[in-house]
């Protein structure tokens, strides 16, 4: 995989990014920013455009948490600006998701290089119109590049880098930089064409649906069929190539083309996009309507978002470090494990877990249910073992530690969207044993729950406790010895009973 330096050429200094057009693209955009931990100033003249943010973003953030559990990122604010000056101004990036008109995206990204700083980089997410020619009219066309996502931005992440004529080198690897920082997967197009690669690929599908749809030969639920029972299901980790190098059995690809590339002179295919005349409009728009059955966009988006988590996950453990995006996955999740590690605390506790309630953690009481608590806990003690070195990589060596015993205390409630957020300290901790504390607060800083734990170390092959390896046992006594100097919270080593009333 091409990973590019995370920090190379400033690419950590990006800490406030301005999203221009925020529409189904910004908006995701917007969400996969905040989700970094990075502010969004968001300009979009619609009036449909704050509600969808909103949403839009609501949906990313169940997704990561899915995605991932426990970590202690916390999300940059978000502010709707009136102007476009005024949403630039101060950015480090803006990423501009225009509609697809050539004419309007020149304007506008004219007006942006006259208002941003010099130095920001400016990201089109084009589908396919050429940096060249949008670049034109700037007055500094070097930082002008395209960034092509997918839908949705803060789930998929491929992302197309294209410079035109004028693109600086460093403006590439600038944007490749930040890029891979947020999670993306970074496809740089090594020569500038009309819709870039990937869609060129995906166009080529579209065109031959809507012919057969024309020509009576399939439904538009039929085509999708076609895929999804079949090629859709290992294009998702072997893309086309890989996937016909084993269609050629032991004699690969040259096989391959020996037995099937002769049908390319048939050829099967017609690839002209037929005239989207009204009545084929309709005929496309019944037919999916009917396929549809009546499900909303918001519940498909839902579905959509549910299966591509769990593809991402499994993609995740697939081989020592994950498969094609799930290896992508991984990447990140260790180089927020990282920044997780040095997000700072003023009063020297580990800051294990920052994040929002989700509605599916609310009860019939109306706030957040208990076993939440030991969710949001259990992700806070994974924080803790992966920042001492007995994360992922430790537990497929075969060491993992187990939780021997828990003491949850309920002191507050909070309701779907609160922020949350869990600070923990080592209380103890010996050749086998750690003992941790965690405390929850609310956004005012209220205490809402704390938790106690005791974890055993084991040797998981042989299913019995071991010690401690000694790498991680100096990474717990370090932390542990600072916390030892920490105040130790009052309610540690509490039990539960009714005690008998004073007279
Ligand atoms: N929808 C998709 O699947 C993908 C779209 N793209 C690209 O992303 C870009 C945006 O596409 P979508 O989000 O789908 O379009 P969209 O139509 O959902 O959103 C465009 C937004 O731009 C806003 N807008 C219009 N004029 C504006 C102005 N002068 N200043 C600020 N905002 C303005 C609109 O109010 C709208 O909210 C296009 O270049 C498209 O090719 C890229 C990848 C996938
Ligand atoms: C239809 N489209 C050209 C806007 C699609 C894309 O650009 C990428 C995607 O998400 O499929």
């Amino acid at each position: 995989m091409t990973h590019d330096t995370i920090d190379g050429h400033g690419a950590a200094g990006i800490r406030r990014a301005a999203v221009v057009g925020g529409g189904v693209i910004g908006a995701g955009w917007a969400a996969r920013f905040l989700l970094n931990g990075i502010d969004v100033a968001f300009y979009d003249p619609s009036d449909s455009a704050r509600d969808r943010a909103h949403a839009v973003l609501a949906m990313a953030r169940k997704a990561w948490a899915r995605l991932y559990p426990g970590s202690s990122v916390a999300e940059g604010h978000l502010v709707f600006a009136p102007t476009l000056a005024d949403a630039v101004r101060d950015a480090d990036f803006v990423q501009e998701s225009l509609p697809e008109i050539e004419t309007l995206k020149r304007n506008v990204l004219a007006q942006i290089d006259a208002a941003a700083p010099a130095d920001t980089i400016i990201g089109s997410s084009t589908s396919g119109l050429l940096p060249s020619r949008l670049q034109a009219d700037m007055r500094h066309p070097g930082r002008l590049v395209v960034g092509h996502p997918f839908n949705p931005v803060y789930l998929l992440p491929l992302v197309e880098i294209c410079g035109g004529d004028q693109t600086t080198d460093a403006t590439r690897d600038r944007a490749a930089a930040f890029y891979t920082r947020i999670g993306m997967q970074v496809l740089r197009v090594r020569k500038e064409v009309d819709g870039f690669i990937a869609d060129r690929l995906l166009e080529a599908l579209w065109r031959e649906g809507l012919w057969l749809i024309e020509e009576g030969v399939a439904t538009t639920s039929e085509l999708d069929d076609a895929i999804r029972y079949s090629a859709g299901l290992r294009w998702a980790f072997m893309g086309t190539f890989l996937t016909y190098r084993l269609a050629g059995g032991d004699d690969g690809m040259r096989h391959f083309l020996h037995q099937f590339g002769p049908a390319l002179k048939l050829p099967w295919t017609k690839l002209v996009a037929p005239e989207l005349t009204d009545a084929l409009i309709d005929r496309i728009a019944t037919q999916s309507d009917e396929q549809a059955a009546g499900t909303s966009i918001r519940t498909l988006e839902a579905l959509r978002d549910d299966a591509l988590v769990r593809i991402l996950n499994a993609l995740s453990q697939v081989g020592p470090d994950g498969y094609a995006a799930g290896r992508t996955l991984n990447d990140f999740r260790a180089a927020r494990a990282l920044a997780d590690a040095s997000t700072p605390d003023p009063d020297g506790l580990i800051v294990s877990y920052q994040g929002h309630v989700l509605d599916e953690w609310i009860d019939y009481n109306g706030h957040m249910t208990e076993h939440r608590y030991l969710q949001v806990f259990g992700e806070a003690t994974d924080h803790v073992l992966a920042l001492i070195g007995a994360g992922d990589a430790y537990v497929r060596a075969g060491h993992s530690f187990y939780t021997v015993e828990s003491h949850i205390r309920h002191l507050g409630q909070v309701h779907a969207g609160d922020a949350i957020r869990v600070r923990s300290q080592i209380l103890g901790h010996d050749a086998k044993r750690l003992h941790l504390f965690h405390t929850m607060t609310g956004a005012d800083g209220t205490t809402v729950a704390t938790s106690e734990h005791m974890l055993i170390h084991v040797d998981a092959q042989k299913g019995a406790s071991a010690p401690i390896l000694p790498d991680v046992q100096a990474a717990v006594a370090a932390i542990g010895d600072a916390h030892a100097a920490l105040p130790r919270p009052a309610a540690a080593g509490g039990s539960i009973g009714i005690r008998p009333k004073t007279p």
